[in-house]
């Protein structure tokens, strides 16, 4: 059964506490929390303030995903504000073994994340220190985007790496994640489904969220 994390991205950020209270009530696993600084990614969400407030209300794991420059600058604050899981961008950092060794030493498990164009050979010299690769399956930015269909064999090629060196490094993808194609992501060897509009847009955020759970 795959780790569910809804993406508070795709939430009203007016009413981000009915969101909070939705997925502690929910199946899902964890809190998928998108920082971007407008100049990684072209985009702004929001920063360690806001993550701050959403941990007073999450009762489970928060798991944030850094779309940041030099995230060697914020990974202290982002454990005062209360992250687990902190995944940084590989694209992001010049000395990204030193950047993954201060984010354990901070006490948070760490996850790299690779961009589409990015290949995951790339990660065969730290793969052995890693709690969690992230697979950007849509170009990082915004929500919303369709699935990018090649990211399946990335999986299992991931997969197949991280089960021949007989490690536990966690598999998760993110971007255009559906209830359609939840299945062949799992197959291909997912561990942590990241779903916003799926869950977020949906009429039932109870029940999709129920579903990707079940995806087999
Ligand atoms: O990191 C990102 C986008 O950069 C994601 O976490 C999105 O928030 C996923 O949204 P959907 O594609 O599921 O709508
Ligand atoms: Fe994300």
């Amino acid at each position: 059964m795959p780790l569910v994390a809804p993406s508070l991205l795709a939430a009203d950020f007016l009413h981000l506490a009915d969101a909070c209270k939705m997925v502690n009530e929910s199946e899902a696993d964890w809190f998928h929390l998108d920082v971007m600084d407008g100049n990684f990614v072209p985009n702004i969400s929001y920063g360690q303030p806001v993550i701050e407030f959403i941990n007073k209300a999450a009762t489970k794991t928060l798991d944030v995903h850094l779309m940041v420059q030099q995230p060697e600058r914020y990974a202290e604050d982002f454990k005062k504000a209360g992250a687990d899981v902190l995944s940084v961008h590989y694209e992001a950092c010049t000395h990204l073994h030193r950047n993954v060794q201060q984010i354990k030493s901070l006490g948070m498990k760490a996850g790299v994340a690779l961009n589409p164009h990015t290949p995951v050979d790339l990660l065969e010299d730290i793969i052995g220190d890693l709690d969690l690769v992230l697979i950007m399956s849509v170009n990082p930015g915004f929500g919303g985007q369709k699935f990018i269909e090649r990211s399946l064999e990335k999986i299992s090629t991931l997969r197949r790496m991280i089960d021949d060196a007989k490690l536990s490094t966690l598999i998760e993808v993110d971007g255009g994640v559906t209830i359609e194609n939840a299945p062949a992501l799992v197959q291909a060897g997912v561990d942590v489904l990241v779903a916003g509009s799926t869950v977020f847009r949906a009429e039932d955020p109870f029940a999709a969220i129920k579903a990707l759970k079940a995806a087999k």
